[in-house]
C-alpha cells in the first residue's frame, strides 16, 4: 500500500474521438502537503482530477488515494477525497445548511457525526445557514462548495481552480481556510493558473503540459531552476546603441538612459554586467535586479516541452 496521499502511475487518457488528454503521467502527492498542479489551459488537469473522482474512466495506468486503488477499492478511494470543482453545483432552492446535510447523507455520515454548523462557521457562512443558496453571492457559493467537499472529513481535499474569477479578498479568505485545514492535517491539492498563488501556498508543484508531466519538484527547487536574472541599469548619458558583451543574454535600451539586461546566473554575475557597461564609458547612476520567478520557470519549462 502506497504511503502517499495520492499515487499516480503511468496514467493515460484518450477521449472518444482520439484526443489524448494524459500520457504516461506518474507522480505522488506526499501526505500532509499542499501540492500544486499547474498547467496551461487544456493541459489535462481536470481530466486527471476527474479520473481520481471517478467521473472519467482512465485508458491506462493506475491511481490510488490514501492507499486505496481507484479500480480495486473505489468506495474507499472516493470517501478519501473531497473535490471542489470549477463549476458551482448545488440546488438553488436548498439552504446552505440543507445542502451540507444532503451531501453528508449521500456519503452516509450518520446524523450525530455531521458537522454542518462547524463547517458553515469555518467558511464564514453561519449567518447564511438558513438562506436559499440562490441568494448567496458568488464568493459565498464558492465557500459553500468547499464546505460541501468536506462533509465526510476526507483526508485529501482537491481544489480545481478554486479562485478563478474570485476577488482578492475572497481569495485570501479561501486560502486562510485552506491553510487551517492543512494545519489540521488535511492534504491539499490545488490546480491554479495563478503562479504566485502556487508559489506562496504549495510545498511542491507538478506541471502538466499537453498531457505530460514536465516537472515535479519542491517549490523552492523549482524557483531555484530559474537561471535568468534581469538587471536594470540607469547610466549617466544617453545610449546611442546597446553595448554588446558575451555575458549579456539579452540587452534592450528601455529609456534614453536605461538598459535592461538579462544574464544567466550560471554564466555571469551582476558585477560582470556592471563592469561591462562601465568599460563602454558609461557611469552607473542606478541599478536594480529581479530574480526569475515561478512564472519564468513555468514559461521556460513549457516552451522547452513544446519544442521537444
Ligand atoms: N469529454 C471530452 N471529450 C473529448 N476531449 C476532451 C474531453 N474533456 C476534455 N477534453 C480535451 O482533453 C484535453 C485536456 O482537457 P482538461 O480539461 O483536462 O484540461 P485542463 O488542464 O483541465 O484545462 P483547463 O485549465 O482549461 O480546465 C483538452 O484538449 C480538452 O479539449
Amino acid at each position: 500500500m502506497s504511503d502517499a496521499a495520492i499515487s499516480i502511475r503511468n496514467l493515460g487518457k484518450v477521449y472518444e474521438g482520439g484526443k489524448r488528454a494524459l500520457e504516461n503521467v506518474s507522480f505522488d502527492v506526499p501526505r500532509g502537503q499542499i501540492f500544486g498542479l499547474l498547467g496551461p489551459n487544456g493541459a489535462g488537469k481536470s481530466t486527471l482530477i476527474n479520473i481520481l473522482a471517478g467521473l472519467v474512466n482512465k485508458t491506462s495506468g493506475a491511481a490510488s488515494i490514501w492507499g486505496f486503488d481507484i479500480d480495486r477499492n473505489p468506495r474507499n478511494a472516493k470517501v478519501s477525497i473531497g473535490i471542489v470543482n470549477q463549476e458551482i453545483l448545488f440546488d438553488p432552492f436548498f439552504t446552505p445548511s440543507e445542502t451540507l446535510e444532503i451531501q453528508a447523507g449521500l456519503y452516509g455520515v450518520p446524523k450525530g457525526k455531521r458537522r454542518t454548523m462547524e463547517l458553515l462557521r469555518a467558511v464564514r457562512l453561519e449567518d447564511k445557514a438558513q438562506a436559499y443558496a440562490r441568494t448567496l453571492s458568488g464568493g459565498m457559493k464558492r465557500r459553500l462548495m468547499v464546505a460541501k467537499a468536506m462533509v465526510h472529513s476526507p483526508p485529501v481535499l482537491i481544489l480545481d481552480e478554486p479562485t478563478a474569477g474570485v476577488d482578492i479578498e475572497l481569495r485570501q479568505q479561501l486560502w486562510a481556510y485552506v491553510r487551517e485545514l492543512h494545519a489540521g492535517g488535511v492534504t491539499v491539492v490545488l490546480t491554479t493558473h495563478y503562479l504566485e498563488e502556487a508559489e506562496e501556498l504549495c510545498d511542491r508543484i507538478a506541471i502538466i503540459n499537453q498531457g505530460k508531466l514536465i516537472a515535479n519538484e519542491p517549490t523552492r527547487d523549482l524557483v531555484g531552476m530559474a537561471q535568468e536574472k534581469l538587471i536594470e541599469i540607469t547610466v549617466d548619458r544617453d545610449i546611442p546603441a546597446p553595448p554588446e558583451n558575451r555575458c549579456f543574454q539579452k540587452i534592450e535600451v528601455k529609456g534614453e538612459r536605461v538598459l535592461d539586461i538579462t544574464y544567466r546566473k550560471d554564466q555571469a554575475n551582476a558585477g560582470d554586467v556592471i563592469d561591462a557597461i562601465q568599460a563602454e564609458g558609461y557611469g552607473i547612476v542606478d541599478v536594480s535586479t529581479r530574480e526569475a520567478d515561478l512564472e519564468d520557470v513555468f514559461l521556460n519549462l513549457t516552451r522547452a516541452a513544446n519544442a521537444a
